[in-house]
């Protein structure tokens, strides 16, 4: 997708700080973190949100999980506790339309997100 502000940086057009790499998938520093641990893990080809995801039915959604976490155990959030977060839809507060889950962790995490 060339306009697509998440493909740059996949196309290293972009830089990014990244802190995982997986064959399919690749994870960054969110550069407005809301907490300690903020990364973002998308999957290297274009999918514009979780719905999308869940439709690819060639078990990406199972890569972008599984990155998830290993960025949440490299971060040393595993133990403590760390969310996954897919804003899905303008609705929900979605500003970048190439999926990614949020790792959010390092800190007390409130509920309801709001
Ligand atoms: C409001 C949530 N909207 S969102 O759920 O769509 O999340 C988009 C996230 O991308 C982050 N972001 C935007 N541009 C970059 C970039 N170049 N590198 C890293 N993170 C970025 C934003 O800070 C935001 O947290």
């Amino acid at each position: 997708m060339t306009d697509c502000l998440f493909c740059k940086i996949v196309a290293k057009e972009i830089p990014a700080d990244v802190v995982h790499e997986g064959d399919r998938t690749l994870a960054f520093r969110d550069i407005n973190p809301q907490a300690p641990t903020h990364v973002l893990v998308i999957p290297k080809e274009h999918h514009p949100d979780a719905a999308a995801l869940a439709t690819a039915d060639d078990g990406l959604a199972d890569d972008v999980l599984k990155a998830a976490h290993a960025v949440a155990v490299q971060e040393g959030v595993a133990e403590t506790g760390y969310r996954v977060v897919f804003n899905t839809g303008a609705g929900a507060g979605q500003t970048v339309f190439h999926v990614h889950a949020h790792v959010l962790g390092g800190r007390n995490l409130t509920w309801p997100p709001g």
